[in-house]
């Protein structure tokens, strides 16, 4: 079986109490905190920064998965590595300098990674995956949490397991927008190795009944 790994979106947790809501996330079995970054521009919403990355650092020991989604890229990446994120993605049509944005995360202390919208191409991978530690298959437009899985992503999935593996290297495959106790098996069989899940998480009363669910459904693929 691969290495599952369950990353709840902050998104929608409640940020009034964000300390205590990635303590207890991470208590109730989450491998890593999915960090969702809007910037007005790049998508139609405004969320947080790497003051509140650094903020949440000392709570939880697990890496923090920055999910970039603001253009330009490349002047903020620094400053989330000096809060202490562990991962760095973003997408490429917000970037001039694919290759350059990638090596800035690695030469940061990062691991870096590419994000695909639901319509973006993946040629975009071609020439860079030596520089890959994770490629991101958004299963939503990106842009607001509770949206509903877009089932074309699987699809997407798949001719991405087959270029990991034909690449030989060790990358993960995250999918990340709808992800639910209903449909995580159908992304795992697809070929992800990594769920992003916010509003299945965080809109639910016990966090751990739902990660427990989560993981029993990944035990079935
Ligand atoms: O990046 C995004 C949205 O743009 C996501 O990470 C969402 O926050 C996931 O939320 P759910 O779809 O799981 O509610
Ligand atoms: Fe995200």
């Amino acid at each position: 079986m691969p290495t599952y790994r369950i990353a709840p979106s902050i998104l929608s947790a409640d940020f009034a109490r964000l300390g205590e809501e990635v303590r207890n996330v991470v208590a109730a079995g989450a491998d890593i905190i999915h960090f969702d970054v809007m910037d007005n521009h790049y998508v139609p919403n405004l969320t947080i920064g790497p003051l509140v990355c650094e903020a949440i650092r000392p709570h939880v020991q697990v890496p923090i998965d920055v999910h970039l989604m603001v253009k330009p890229v490349d002047r903020i990446i620094p400053d989330f590595a000096k809060a202490s994120a562990n991962i760095i993605t973003f997408h490429p049509e917000a970037s001039e300098h694919i290759d350059r944005s990638l090596q800035l995360i690695r030469d940061n202390g990062c691991r870096a990674g590419l994000v695909f919208n639901p319509a973006t191409p993946l040629h975009y991978l071609d020439h860079v995956m030596d520089k890959l530690d994770m490629i991101l298959i958004m299963s939503v437009n990106p842009g607001f949490g509770g949206q509903s899985f877009i089932p074309e992503a699987l699809k997407k999935i798949e001719a991405v397991r087959k270029r990991i593996d034909e690449s030989g290297r060790d990358i993960m495959l995250e999918v990340d927008g709808g992800i639910k106790i209903e449909n995580i098996a159908a992304a795992a069989r697809a070929g992800a190795d990594t769920f992003v899940a916010g509003s299945a998480i965080f809109g639910k009363p016990d966090y751990k009944a739902v990660i427990d669910a989560m993981r029993a459904q990944l035990a079935q693929v």
